[in-house]
């Protein structure tokens, strides 16, 4: 493969941004605004939206498929369309580009830049533009990410083939988890080796992070270097952070993305002995062939990562899903372990492993705590799920509105309460949180990136 600088296309700016999570590529097309106010964190709309497409269930064939255009004017609106020749990110980016084509009257030559969110950034402090160079070092860490960072990197190998004009811009998950305290990033083991390996928490979700941040100082109307949270992005990966005087004091990933809450197909934190005890061929290298680089991880990786987590409980990766059968069994159901109970069992588990940690970082903010939030998939969509946790944590002086919960929705809201104090500190929030567009807002916002391009 061969990266270059690409030539740019002059006066236009559209910024694509493309999240390669899990299970699912997620994308959104932006108009970058042309008078943008110059520091970072301004409350000025840097960007507009064009367009959103989703494909989701990746992992699990066949992937559906969405695509609106914010103008219905031109083009027309995909509904959850199965798509059966979707097998992984590199074939969901080729479908959204051929209904980009197809679809919309959008030039794709007018794309200046390409955001791509990359789990695992290792230890770069800044976004970095994809160059042969950076390219194989994402390649190094996908060992450290095997669900993610190849799927981005295949989608930048397809940008560089089918919008060649364009840069690539790798945007990290891991760079909002930098300020973590060096005491609280370390594991318990031999500090040269640490340091020589980078075995230390590394974080991820941190673009969503970052957008909460923001978004929920704006709704509550304080500064962000004031604003202690505890955020929760419940989707197909799940984590929680907690964020002290703006920055990030923990998180529950570590390492990799395996460790802290389980996921779809994540056992999340287990004994690391029991690894040992499920297969004794657990240290063998396995490699993965659905991936596009080569991801060298051992048979306990794999299992840990790809066959554990809610699929592994259930038999189905959709959270939606769990809810719905556990309800339709009722409360007393006792199916056995083969019947209606292995849904409760991952809805217990789940909620039991959150307020485990939300009790853990409560303390860690002395209780001086701003907000709970709630986000990813699961948390803003899942009435039953933010109610469980909210009865769980009643004792922290959290108290959930039921009927503002019950009637959260999707629409065009940012921020919205579900909890029942609003003045004394300890309030309960959802955030629609936008991965895509804290991409493109830091994309807008960073000089160097327009410089050569709009002159
Ligand atoms: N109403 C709902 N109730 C429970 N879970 C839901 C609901 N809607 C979506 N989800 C779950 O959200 C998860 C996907 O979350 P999302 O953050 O979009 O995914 P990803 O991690 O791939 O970015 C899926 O497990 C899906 O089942
Ligand atoms: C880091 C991670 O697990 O991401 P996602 O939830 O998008 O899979
Ligand atoms: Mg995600």
């Amino acid at each position: 493969m061969s990266l270059s600088t690409p030539a740019h296309t002059p006066q236009s700016g559209l910024i694509l941004a493309v999240n390669a999570g899990s299970s699912s590529l997620k994308i959104s097309l932006f108009h970058r605004v042309s008078d943008i106010a110059p520091e970072k964190g301004s409350t000025h709309d840097v960007v507009s939206l064009l367009l959103n497409s989703n494909v989701s269930n990746i992992s699990a064939p066949p992937a559906s498929f969405t695509f609106s255009l914010v103008s219905h004017r031109e083009g027309r609106e995909a509904n959850k369309q199965p798509v059966e020749s979707i097998k992984d990110h590199a074939t969901a980016f080729s479908h959204f580009l051929d209904y980009l084509k197809e679809e919309a009257s959008i030039d794709r030559t007018e794309i200046v830049h390409v955001c791509h969110r990359v789990v695992h950034g290792g230890d770069y402090l800044e976004p970095v533009v994809i160059t042969e160079e950076s390219y194989h070092h994402i390649e190094t860490l996908s060992d450290l990410a095997p669900l993610h960072n190849g799927g981005a990197l295949s989608v930048m190998e397809a940008c560089i083939v089918a919008l060649p004009r364009a840069n690539s811009i790798a945007y990290f998950d891991t760079l909002f988890h930098r300020p973590i305290p060096e005491h609280i990033a370390s594991y318990a083991i031999r500090q040269d080796i640490a340091k020589k390996r980078g075995l230390k928490k590394y974080g991820f979700h941190g673009l969503s992070y970052s957008y909460i941040l923001e978004a929920v100082s704006q709704y509550l109307q304080k500064d962000p270097s004031e604003m202690n949270l505890i955020v929760m992005h419940l989707g197909s990966g799940a984590s929680v952070c907690v964020i002290k005087n703006g920055k990030a004091y923990d998180t529950t990933m570590g390492l990799t993305p395996l460790n802290g809450l389980p996921g779809a197909t994540r056992s999340g934190t287990v004994d690391p002995s029991l690894i040992f005890h499920y297969t004794n061929r657990a240290g063998r290298i396995t490699h993965d062939r659905r991936l596009a680089v080569d991801v060298h991880v051992t048979l306990a990786e794999d299992i840990l990562n790809r066959r554990a987590g809610w699929a592994a409980l259930t038999g189905t990766a959709d959270f939606a899903v769990i809810v719905r059968k556990m309800k339709e069994a009722g409360p007393d159901a006792s199916g056995g372990w083969d019947g209606e109970q292995k849904y409760r069992l991952a809805f217990d588990l789940f909620v039991d492993r959150i307020v485990g940690y939300l009790g853990s970082y409560f303390v860690k903010l002395r209780g001086k705590v701003d907000a709970l939030v709630f986000s990813g998939g699961i948390g803003e969509h899942s009435v039953e799920l933010r109610e469980e946790v909210a009865r769980k944590v009643a004792c922290l002086g959290f108290v959930i509105d039921e009927k503002a919960n019950a009637e959260v929705g999707s629409g065009d809201w940012v921020v919205a309460e579900v909890g029942a104090n609003h003045d004394d500190g300890k309030r309960m929030l959802v955030c629609q949180t936008d991965e895509q567009l804290e991409m493109a807002k830091e994309c807008a916002l960073e000089s160097r990136f327009w410089e050569q391009v709009l002159n």
